[in-house]
């Protein structure tokens, strides 16, 4: 297993993992650890090429320092990738040998589930690296942060409607859900309970199809996703799909999910706003999992009791970035973006 430093301006650090026995190759990136040492997931996706990868951890770590001040954690920005297919290439070599890499960080970096693990891999990293968070079991084990995610991006998109249309009631509301792995399917199930009409699509067929059976929600395309009439989006994919293509088409009046880096790039956060949508910022909707993940890495007894506090004050948060975005007649994204770099400037100071 080798770690070599990529340079770079923008990150603390940045690294290049490669094992050749395994056939392993990804990256780990540290954004920042001002207010702490660096969290964030471990995804495994097959990339289109190393550029990519390197591309997409270094946004994803940047939003996990965005996410996690605004959450009020004690943690800094830091994500990692594995290049290559989580259903055909993920051994448990090839996991041990990543899990080696992390470890040789020294606890400047904790990972976690992100799309593509489960908390079987992080058990399995567990073998090689004290610095892992989300496993299955273990006195401080958190599992799957998928149920509180989920959990926080229902609040945000209660919230950002009753923002926008002053009741936070979704009975007959009608959302459609782009994405049903963990966090799209946990989510799917608080907006059942609370009788909004689902609208939904996956590249998986069959998640499609349990979703049509068990929520009677009604399946679309892939790319019919985003003109289909609804009242709200909540993206639970992958990033970058809000852009000048995908606004133009959306019909909805609130846009607010799990999916990280939903903004193909910070214009598109200002587009939606010209076109009278309400976004709920993503690194704000979605910090439910890294909130549930802390409790591990920082060995908190009282789980329940730190994620329903830690909830109910990015709620808090939430509502004060739309209000401050009226006020100035802004996007929300602006608003949250400006308020966390400040807070991690004064903090650091
Ligand atoms: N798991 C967690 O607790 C957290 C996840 N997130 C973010 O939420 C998103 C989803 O994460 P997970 O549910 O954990 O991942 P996952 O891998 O379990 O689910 C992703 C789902 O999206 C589907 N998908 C992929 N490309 C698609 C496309 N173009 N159109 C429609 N569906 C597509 C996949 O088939 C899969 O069912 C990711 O962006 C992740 O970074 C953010 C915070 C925490
Ligand atoms: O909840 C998780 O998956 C771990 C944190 C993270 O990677 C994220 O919030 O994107």
């Amino acid at each position: 297993m080798n770690v070599t430093e990529v340079p770079s301006t923008s990150h603390e650090a940045i690294y290049e993992v490669r094992d050749q026995d395994c056939g392993l190759h990804g990256f780990i990136a540290i954004h920042s650890t001002r207010l702490g040492p660096a969290a964030g997931g471990l995804r495994m996706r097959p990339y289109d090429s190393a550029e990519a990868a390197l591309k997409d951890v270094m946004r994803l770590s940047e939003g996990m320092t965005y996410k996690n001040a605004a959450a009020g954690l004690s943690l800094g920005g830091g994500k990692a990738v594995i290049i290559g297919n989580p259903s055909t290439e993920k051994t448990p070599d090839l996991l041990r040998a990543f899990a080696r890499a992390i470890q040789s960080l020294e606890g400047r970096y904790y990972t976690a589930e992100d799309m593509g693990m489960s908390p079987t891999d992080m058990a399995i990293l567990a073998e090689e690296t004290k610095f892992v968070a989300g496993l299955p079991n273990g006195e401080f084990a958190s599992g799957d942060p998928s149920p509180i995610t989920a959990r926080g991006i229902f609040n945000a998109i209660k919230t950002t409607w009753a923002h926008r249309h002053g009741t936070d009631t979704l009975q007959d509301v009608r959302v459609s859900v782009q994405g049903l792995g963990h966090v799209g399917w946990y989510l799917c199930e608080f907006l059942h309970d609370a009788g909004a009409k689902l609208i939904v699509t996956d590249t998986v067929a069959d998640r499609v199809s349990r979703a049509v059976e068990t929520f009677g929600a009604k399946a679309v395309a892939i790319d019919a996703i985003y003109g289909v009439e609804a009242d709200i989006f909540a993206p639970c994919a992958i990033g970058g799909i809000l852009n000048e293509i995908t606004i133009a088409q959306l019909k909805v009046s609130v846009v607010a999910g799990g999916a990280n880096n939903q903004l193909a790039t910070a214009a598109d956060g200002a587009a939606l706003h010209a076109k009278g949508i309400l976004y709920a910022p993503d690194f704000v909707a979605n910090g439910g999992g890294i909130i549930n993940v802390a409790t591990e890495i920082q060995q908190i007894s009282d789980r329940e009791g730190f994620v329903s506090e830690k909830l109910a004050a990015l709620d808090v948060t939430l509502k004060s970035i739309l209000n401050q975005a009226a006020a100035a007649n802004i996007s929300p994204a602006d608003v949250a973006t400006k308020a966390v770099q400040t807070k991690i400037s004064e903090q650091a100071a």
